[in-house]
């Protein structure tokens, strides 16, 4: 079958938990990076963006938009959603939380300077005050190696790509949390995440200027 395709900027963005996503089913997925505004205004004219938004993921015939949309069908398909129904939507909840967590990240980006570090100082205040401590709760509560059933599943991807941008801002942020600690380093384990957290991958970095400035130029915000 034709490789998974993705449109995006060359960034993380709302694209990233679907690299991750991927990139831990072990599949191999092509990008095509918008860098310019017509790139972005082609896809629109010939209809393939629903409500004229990236991410934009080619996959088994279809053109899917909404990343959480995304992120589910991938999740299901790789056996990553959980066993039944009741698994499914702890795995929802708790990716739906770091997704919540990322996004307040990505956003920041675009902020002016004082706003921005204001807005991920919070960022890391909501990490370490909302997040964090659930999740080590439920570590704890749960007793298993992973955060739904006993088995690995799309949720265990989110929080490890959470607990690594967050660490990227304020490196002693999992200081109070030993059982993340763990986590981090069990699920930093797994072979094809493994790999695609050595460099060289397709994960992307941080934000940087040159970023907002594409995506600004792309979406005329
Ligand atoms: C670090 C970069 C991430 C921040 C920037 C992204 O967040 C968004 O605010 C903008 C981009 S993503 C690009 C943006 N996409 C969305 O907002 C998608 C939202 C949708 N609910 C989803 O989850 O996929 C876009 O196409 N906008 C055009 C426009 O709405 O007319």
């Amino acid at each position: 079958a034709a490789k998974p395709k993705l449109w995006y900027f060359h960034g993380r963005g709302r694209m990233e938990s679907i690299r991750w996503l991927l990139a831990a089913a072990g599949v191999e997925f092509e990008e095509e990076f918008l860098e310019t505004r017509e790139q972005y205004e082609k896809l629109q004219k010939d209809g393939r963006l629903l409500f004229g938004q990236v991410p934009l993921v080619e996959i088994d015939g279809m053109e899917l938009t909404q990343t959480r949309a995304i992120l589910s069908y991938l999740a299901a398909k790789y056996n990553l959603h959980g066993k039944d129904l009741k698994e499914t939507v702890r795995i929802d909840t708790y990716a739906d939380g770091t997704l919540d967590l990322m996004l307040m990240v990505a956003l920041a980006a675009f902020k002016p300077p004082e706003e921005k570090e204001e807005s991920l100082a919070l960022a890391v205040k909501k990490a370490k005050t909302r997040y964090f401590p659930v999740f080590e709760k439920i570590l704890k509560d749960h007793g298993e190696d992973f955060l739904v059933g006993n088995k690995f599943s799309w949720a265990d991807i989110q929080l490890l790509e959470a607990i690594l941008t967050m660490e990227e801002l304020d490196a002693s942020v999992l200081s109070d949390f030993p059982l993340l600690k763990e986590f981090k380093t069990r699920i930093s384990n797994i072979p094809t995440i493994k790999k695609f957290l050595q460099p060289g991958s397709q994960r992307k970095p941080p934000p940087d200027s040159h970023y907002v400035e594409v995506v600004r130029n792309i979406l005329q915000f």
